[in-house]
Order: C-alpha cells, then structure tokens, then sequence
C-alpha cells in the first residue's frame, strides 16, 4: 500500500461517505497513475460525482484516505481553493466560458487567472504566454475561431474551449464529466483524440456514459455502482462483467 501512494498521482483507499444515512460512497479505493487517462462510466447514482467532489474538496470523506501527488499531499485535509492551486482541475458538464468575449481572451484570462490579483495588474501579454495560448488553440482544435466571441461557437467547442482553459492552469489531474453529452458524433469523435493528446503531458479522469466514445478512448475503464468499484480493465474485460451488464449495461 505504501509502494502505490508514492507512486501514484492520485491515492483513494476505503472512502466511504454517507448523506443521510445513504451511503453515496462505499470503501471505494481508486488510483490513478502520472500520465494514465482513466475512463469511468456506472449507472445514475453510482457515485462519480460524490468520487470527483471528494477528490476536489467539495465533500469530506466520513472515513478513508485520499492522497495526491505520490502521497505528498493529504487532499482530505484541503480545502476546494487549495486543491485548485495544487494542479486539479474539474470540469464540470455544462461549460462556463465568458460568453462576451473571444476565444482568445477566454484562454488569456485563464492563463492570469494563475498568476493572482498583484500579477495580473502589471501583466502584459509575454511571447512565452502567447506561444502557450497557441499551442492550447491548437489542441483544442480551435485556432481558427480564436477572434470569434465564445458566444458563437457550436457547443462541443465550447466544451473544448473550457478544456483549453482549465490547461492554462497546468493541471497535474483534469478531472472531466461527461464531456460528450450533446455533442455531434463528429465532435466525440475529435473529443476521444483531444484527450488522448491531452493525457500525453498530465492524467486525466473521465466519467462518461457514452459507450462508443468510451471504446473509443481505448484505455482503462472503471465501473462503479452503488459506491464502489464494480469492475475495472479494459472495455471488453468490464463490458462483459456480468455485474456490469446486471447493473449497468444491460438495463
Ligand atoms: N450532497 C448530497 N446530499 C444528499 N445526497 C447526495 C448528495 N450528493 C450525492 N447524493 C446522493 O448520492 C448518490 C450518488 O450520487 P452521484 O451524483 O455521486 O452519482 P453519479 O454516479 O454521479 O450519478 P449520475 O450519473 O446521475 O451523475 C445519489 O443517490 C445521490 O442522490
């Protein structure tokens, strides 16, 4: 146990919390590698929301641990803002990009957002921070709408651009909610490569139903139902988990 806290990024072993009484998370233990993207899909309820809103602060675990950065960092003792700051990212399901103003200016203002209110008063444009906007508009497949008011843009690239902007922040964790969800299937597609880059350079937890796109992102799936892991390995191993089809495909 000791060897996978050091080595892992991510550490949760016997999480357990309850809301009046219902045991939204049940022993749950979860380890992410440096560098792995991780797919998890489960039914209404399953708890990936409550498994994202303990890692990020937003609720305390009632018993378990939950560590950061090779067990550097005991993330039930942060709170949201510190968590933040130590390089996790969330995404929630509908993006929350400044409508009113261009793509560009979304990235520059994630970008400051970083540097904290004395910085960002002094700050010009450097050509270091003008090189990383590019390269964030490019992995986010958006160069060429980048004077285009985010107002304009279809809604997968609004959900792309809300990705570029939480990697102006440099996390070490992107935690991604059902990023796919109204989106074409062209934009899914393009969404299945996009993170798969997005995971060369940091890890990346996805929480997704859509089984196509799941397959498509080729890469380990966890299956969690009723608050802990029901299944984990590749797709073909966990879709044909009897307990998955029970629980979850099959229905
Ligand atoms: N703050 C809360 N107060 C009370 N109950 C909660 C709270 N948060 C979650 N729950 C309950 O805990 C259970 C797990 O919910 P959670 O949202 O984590 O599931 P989920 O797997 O994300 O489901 P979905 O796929 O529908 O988003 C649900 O029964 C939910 O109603």
């Amino acid at each position: 146990m000791i060897e996978k806290t050091t080595r892992s990024l991510l550490y949760l072993d016997g999480v357990s919390v309850s809301f009046d009484g219902f045991k939204a998370l049940n022993n749950l233990s979860f380890i992410v590698e440096p560098g792995e993207l991780r797919a998890i899909i489960g039914p209404n309820g399953a708890g990936k929301t409550t498994m994202m809103d303990i890692i990020t602060g937003k609720t305390r675990p009632d018993t378990g641990d939950v560590f950061f950065d090779g067990g550097k960092v005991d993330l039930t003792k942060k709170d949201e803002a510190e968590i933040a700051q130590l390089g996790i990212g969330r995404k929630f399901q509908k993006p929350t990009v400044f409508e009113s103003h261009t793509v560009w200016d979304n990235l520059e203002l994630a970008l400051n957002r970083k540097r904290g209110v004395f910085a960002t008063l002094f700050y010009s444009l450097t050509a270091v921070d003008k090189a990383r906007i590019e390269e964030i508009l490019e992995t986010v497949r958006l160069t060429h709408r980048k004077d285009e008011l985010a107002a304009n843009l279809s809604h997968g690239q609004k959900q792309w651009l809300e990705i570029g902007m939480l990697l102006a922040q440099e996390p070490k964790l992107l935690l991604v909610d059902e990023p796919v969800a109204g989106m074409t299937d062209a934009e899914t597609v393009e969404t299945a490569i996009l993170l798969r880059e997005i995971a060369k350079t940091r890890s990346v937890v996805v929480v997704e139903h859509d089984m196509g796109f799941i397959r498509d992102l080729g890469v380990k799936v966890t299956c969690l139902a009723e608050g802990s892991v029901l299944a984990e390995g590749s797709i073909d191993f966990v879709s044909s988990d009897q307990k998955v089809i029970e629980n979850y495909l099959g229905r």
